[in-house]
């Protein structure tokens, strides 16, 4: 029999029952909640009359919603909408005994961001949100992904949850990483490569050196992404890396069992004699720091490349795909990366808004001004103890001297569900994961970049190869 994948060996750990239709049921170490996709699903047990059935496996926080601008309580929360979900979220975890970092403590944050920094998520684990990017946590050897309202309520109710076991499906990158060249440049690369429905019906494992040489926020900012790429789950191996990353984080195991965890957790690897149904094998070195310049983050170039010809396409969707998108964006094919005029800037996001993100993007700002043609450059930490440890570091002095925004941790313009956002027709050159139409706001034009990248693009107003700056 061939060995075990990372991900069959965490589908058989969770497995409670399989059918003959293919469909199981698997257990939920971990739920992960925030205030957009939970109130039906407390109405749902409220209704029911049911108790969530382990209220220590769920933790919940505030994100999609929050303004980034200082605020008390939901009162000072001006948007309707935005105010009621924050505070029925409030609601409902004190009404269910459910941990909430919320309004004022220094561990709320995006959720992705929020729950490995607490050790909340560790290796071994399956972990759902009611939240695509979800697969994040899997840079932690995780199976981690989204689910649905519904499917909140049912694993609030029984700590379990109706699934498929999905394909297996390596994206292996070898070699090393060239200088200015980030985990959010690796990953744009892979999805400009397989394309958005490249990882459809599979959990991605990323192995390779050039995934090992990552930090493993930057694992996160790779698997994080993996949703992009068509695949809901996205994990890494666990390595010296993994383990270092949780010892001595509040919710992760400490004292005896430290070591019986970390004995397991070694064993979260893909047997060498392991079978993938696709395996895709990339080359560090072709990876230059990359621009989305269209509508779907496969629409990708590397910052010294011209805009691809539409003509140039065999499949006709795609080239109908690319004809809308250039009307869309304002922009032509064939003009360079680097004439893309940039009228603000986002960093931030689930993607890109831990501590070495904003260090990487401060690198950049330090002892440079933000261009005047650029109207705003927002930076928001993806949680409080990432804007605590960032204002430590002195990295928000050098935002603020740079004429960057230094805000309050949250979602922010990464989905403009708050008053951040983008007037039509602006273009974004930001760190965040999606570049549909509308998505930072109604007509504005994302480019999706690494944080280097962004910040390098606020000061020039244009974008600008990394590898370049002085
Ligand atoms: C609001 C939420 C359901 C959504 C998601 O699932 O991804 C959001 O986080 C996003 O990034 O679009
Ligand atoms: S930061 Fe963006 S992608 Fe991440 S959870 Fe929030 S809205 Fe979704």
């Amino acid at each position: 029999m061939a060995g075990k994948t990372l991900y069959d060996k965490l589908w058989d750990a969770h497995l409670v029952a399989q059918r003959e239709d293919g469909s199981a049921l698997i257990y939920i170490d971990r739920h992960i909640i925030h205030e957009v996709t939970s109130p039906q699903a407390f109405e749902g047990l409220r209704l029911a009359g049911r108790q969530p059935w382990r209220t220590g496996a769920a933790v919940a926080t505030i994100d999609h919603n929050v303004p980034t601008t200082p605020f008390k309580s939901a009162a000072d929360i001006t948007d309707e909408t935005s105010r009621i979900q924050v505070q029925t979220l409030q609601d409902n975890t004190r009404e269910f005994g459910i941990t909430e970092f919320g309004i004022g403590d220094v561990r709320q944050g995006i959720v992705h961001v929020m729950a490995p920094e607490q050790g909340a998520v560790v290796p071994g684990m399956t972990v759902v949100c009611g939240d695509s990017h979800t697969s994040t946590n899997g840079a932690l050897a995780c199976l981690a992904h989204g689910i649905g309202t519904s499917e909140v309520e049912h694993v609030l109710a029984t700590q379990t949850l109706v699934a498929k076991k999905m394909k297996n499906m390596q994206v292996k990158v070898e070699g090393d990483l060239g200088p200015g060249v980030t985990a959010k440049d690796v990953v744009l690369h892979i999805i400009g490569v397989i394309g958005t429905a490249g990882g459809t019906g599979h959990a991605i494992e990323f192995a390779g050196s050039a995934i090992r040489s990552l930090s493993l926020e930057g694992r996160m900012t790779v698997c994080n992404m993996a949703i992009e790429a068509g695949a809901r789950a996205g994990m890494v191996a666990v390595d010296d890396v993994t383990v270092d990353y949780v010892k001595g984080r509040p919710m992760a195991p400490s004292g005896e069992q430290w070591a019986q965890a970390e004995a397991y957790w070694r064993t979260l690897v893909s047997d060498d004699d392991a079978r993938f149904d696709t395996v895709v094998e990339i080359d560090a070195a072709d990876i230059s720091p990359q621009v989305s310049w269209g509508t779907s983050p496969e629409m990708v170039v590397a910052v010294n490349a011209s805009l691809p010809d539409p003509q140039a396409e065999n499949d006709e969707v795609k080239r109908s795909g690319m004809l809308r998108a250039y009307e869309y964006m304002g922009l032509k094919p064939g003009i360079k990366v680097g004439d893309i005029p940039v009228d603000r800037v986002f960093i931030g996001s689930c993607t890109n808004s831990r501590i070495e993100d904003l260090r990487a993007a401060a690198d950049v700002a330090k002892g440079r001004k933000k261009a005047d043609s650029v109207k705003q450059v927002l930076v928001v930490p993806g949680s409080g103890l990432v804007k605590k440890q960032a204002e430590q570091e002195g990295l928000d002095k050098i935002f603020i001297e740079a004429g960057f925004e230094w805000r309050e941790p949250g979602c922010s313009m990464c989905l403009a569900m708050n008053p951040d956002r983008l007037q039509p027709g602006e273009h974004c050159a930001s760190t965040s994961n999606r570049n549909f139409e509308g998505r930072q706001g109604n007509g504005g034009r994302t480019h999706l970049v690494s944080p280097a990248m962004a910040a390098a693009a606020a000061v020039a107003g244009h974008f600008v190869d990394v590898r370049e700056l002085g």
